[in-house]
């Protein structure tokens, strides 16, 4: 028997019952829901990571859907559950779906729902961030201020790396490592090495137009260049942030045979998933090459850090914020809320996934559209 948890109620009376497995971000989603009659559950339990338990509690004999989180193991005892409770449709709050068994939801004909197009050019900021505080020692420079160690300027003191004229790496060349790659060509005149299992055309051709307007501008040309490897880009770049889906070909991407070609005073950043790099390894690699940095957002098993990590000085540690903007955050949760509303109501799903300004507009009505559903094809939903 599952254990009861805590909950508060929107619209008490509303037909469809919706429940969110963690208070999000701002209003608009709540009432964007219970405008459509819907009864909105909010878990307000103190725990942050909700077992399969906890939701399956939440779930209950009748819930129509489900709003959750990138920490919960959605697989086939939850989805079974929602169906059995008359549930259409769960959306996780972000655009990565690698805790979501999205076989077992399309057995039970459940949608599965992310939030891309509202999170693209935050993230890519953590991670130029992450790449600023790693090549200039931000961090280990600020505790340094903090411990009252400063007595005067020094020739040695802090010194990191420049980025100007380096070349920048990026693994996965979608959305966001696009989008990262355009802040670090056009913030520091960085040339780029991308590896990606897809051309990246529009990088491509950004890149080729910047390069010729800072030539015809008595600049230094930036360029770039589509690595037949990965490991091209490890040897190649200076800085190398990884932004590929977490899946069986990108688990340990980053393990330590690829971590001994890389230069010995490369940055390496990570904002998309933890497991994506051999933590333990990289502990070893941080300890054996002091002059090596990294900047991570992601851990492999979060909560928590592989011995060792947090004591090293060239590795900057952030939890998992990448996302964190208040736009953001109140776009995720629009977003999330509208993907199940928009099943339960039984709409299109939007053309693009990508162009999500009309849901996110606080002064108009959203389309009458599921805004992203990784599974439409598979349950057969239509397109608008
Ligand atoms: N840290 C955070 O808070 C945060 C925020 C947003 C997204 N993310 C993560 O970032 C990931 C990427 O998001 P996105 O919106 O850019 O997705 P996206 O689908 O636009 O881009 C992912 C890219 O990875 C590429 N790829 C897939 N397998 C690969 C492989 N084996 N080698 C190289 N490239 C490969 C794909 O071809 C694609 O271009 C998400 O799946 C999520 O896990 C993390
Ligand atoms: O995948 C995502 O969206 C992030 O990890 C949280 O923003």
């Amino acid at each position: 028997m599952a254990k009861p948890v805590s909950i508060e109620v929107w619209n008490p009376n509303g037909k469809y019952r919706v429940v969110s497995t963690k208070s999000m971000p701002g209003t608009r989603w709540i009432r964007l829901l219970t405008d459509q009659d819907c009864r909105v559950e909010i878990c307000t339990d103190k725990k942050t990571i909700l077992s399969v338990e906890d939701i399956l509690a939440l779930i209950g004999d009748k819930c129509d859907g489900v709003i959750g989180q990138l920490t919960e193991d959605w697989g086939e005892v939850l989805f079974s559950a929602l169906k059995r409770a008359g549930g259409k449709a769960f959306s996780n709050m972000a655009v990565g779906y690698n805790n979501v068994d999205v076989g077992a939801a399309n057995k039970y004909g459940i949608a599965v729902g992310n939030t891309p197009g509202v999170l693209t050019e935050t993230t890519a900021e953590l991670a130029a961030s992450l790449s600023l505080a790693a090549s200039r020692r931000i961090v280990e420079a600020d505790q340094f201020m903090r411990a009252g160690l400063y007595d005067g300027w020094l020739p040695h003191l802090f010194v990191g790396n420049l980025l100007k004229g380096q070349t920048v790496g990026v693994i996965g060349a979608g959305r966001i490592g696009s989008a990262y790659a355009r802040m670090m060509i056009e913030g520091f005149k960085m040339n780029l090495i991308y590896y990606d299992l897809y051309q990246a055309t529009r990088l491509e051709k950004f890149v080729t137009a910047y390069g010729q307007f800072l030539k015809a501008n008595g600049e230094q040309p930036v360029t770039w260049k589509r690595a037949a490897t990965m490991e091209d880009v490890l040897r190649e770049a200076d800085v190398i942030s990884l932004h590929p889906v977490l899946d069986k070909t990108t688990y340990h991407l980053i393990n330590k045979e690829r971590l001994a070609i890389m230069k010995k005073e490369a940055i390496l950043v990570n904002a998309s998933r933890g497991p994506v790099i051999d933590e333990a390894a990289l502990v070893e690699h941080l300890k054996q090459n002091p002059m090596f940095r990294v900047g991570l957002d992601v851990f492999e098993e979060e909560p928590f850090m592989k011995p060792g990590l947090a004591d090293q000085e060239n590795a900057v540690v952030v939890p998992h914020i990448a996302s964190a903007s208040k736009w953001t955050r109140e776009g995720m949760a629009t977003l999330a809320a509208l993907n199940v509303l928009g099943k339960i109501k039984g709409y299109p799903i939007w053309s693009d996934p990508n162009r999500a300004e009309p849901f996110l507009n606080e002064n108009s009505v959203p389309p009458a559209a599921c805004p992203s559903i990784v599974n439409a094809k598979e349950i057969g939903l239509s397109k608008l």
